[in-house]
């Protein structure tokens, strides 16, 4: 039985992503391969960051102790845990609960599409002001559903022309969901607006950080 370092877990609203204002628990899950400029939970990538080494199982009791059928499973990188499929096995089985996976982009997809009651994900496409561009696998583009999410965190006007070209080059619109974030607190909200007006953006979500409205933005656990 496989074993994950678990550094945090707890229940909030999901702050990000289609099921936003919802109750989810969250998994976070230790390390990550890339090491994006503006990383939120940078803390949780260093090698003496502290952990609980839980089990398939144990993380499963957590989720169903809490009640909440909204699962969230994040990092870190979570997917960069080969064994991981082996958990989300676990909980895609159970269909009361509904999976999302957080992942960054630079990680094979293939090996998760032939799940059963496929978990969603919500990929990053990271953009030059992340510094991780050059990682993005965008073959994985192709093996994304409806109910999967491609999201650009952008951090500048940039960041935004670049997220647009990625959009119309692969078609994304017919896809899956398109979300665009912004880096917390890097880049006039007003302005990415208006540049969605401007380039008739439909059919594109802007959404903010809701954790970091409700709670201060640096708090963990929530
Ligand atoms: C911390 S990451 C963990 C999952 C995975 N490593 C990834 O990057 O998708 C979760 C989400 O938070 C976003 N994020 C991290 N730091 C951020 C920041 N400073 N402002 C806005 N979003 C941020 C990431 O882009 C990603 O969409
Ligand atoms: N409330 C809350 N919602 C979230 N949605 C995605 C998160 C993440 O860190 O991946 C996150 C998070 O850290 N907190
Ligand atoms: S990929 Fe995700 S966890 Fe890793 S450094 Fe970037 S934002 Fe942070
Ligand atoms: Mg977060």
């Amino acid at each position: 039985m496989s074993k994950y370092k678990v550094v945090e877990k707890f229940v909030s609203i999901n702050g990000e992503g289609v099921l936003a204002g919802q109750l989810a628990v969250f998994i976070r899950f230790k390390g990550c391969n890339l090491n994006c400029s503006y990383c939120d939970t940078a803390w949780a990538n260093q090698k003496d960051a502290a952990y609980t080494l839980m089990s398939d199982q144990q993380i499963y009791n957590y989720i169903k102790e809490t009640g909440v059928k909204n699962v969230t499973l994040t990092g870190g990188e979570p997917l960069q845990n080969p064994n991981i499929i082996q958990l989300i096995q676990m909980l895609t089985k159970d269909t009361d609960l509904q999976v999302e996976i957080e992942t960054n982009g630079s990680i094979d997809l293939s090996m998760f599409a032939a799940i059963d009651h496929a978990p969603s994900f919500t990929m990053d496409y990271k953009l030059a002001s992340s510094m991780m561009e050059s990682e993005m696998l965008v073959t994985n583009f192709k093996l994304l559903k409806k109910k999967d999410t491609v999201k650009f965190v952008v951090g500048n006007l940039q960041d935004l022309d670049r997220a647009r070209d990625i959009i119309t080059a692969n078609q994304l619109m017919n896809q899956c969901h398109v979300y665009i974030s912004t880096v917390y607190n890097k880049i006039d909200l007003v302005d990415v607006v208006n540049y969605m007006i401007k380039h008739s953006m439909n059919g594109v979500t802007l959404q903010l950080q809701m954790h970091k409205i409700i709670w201060e933005p640096n708090q963990r656990g929530v």
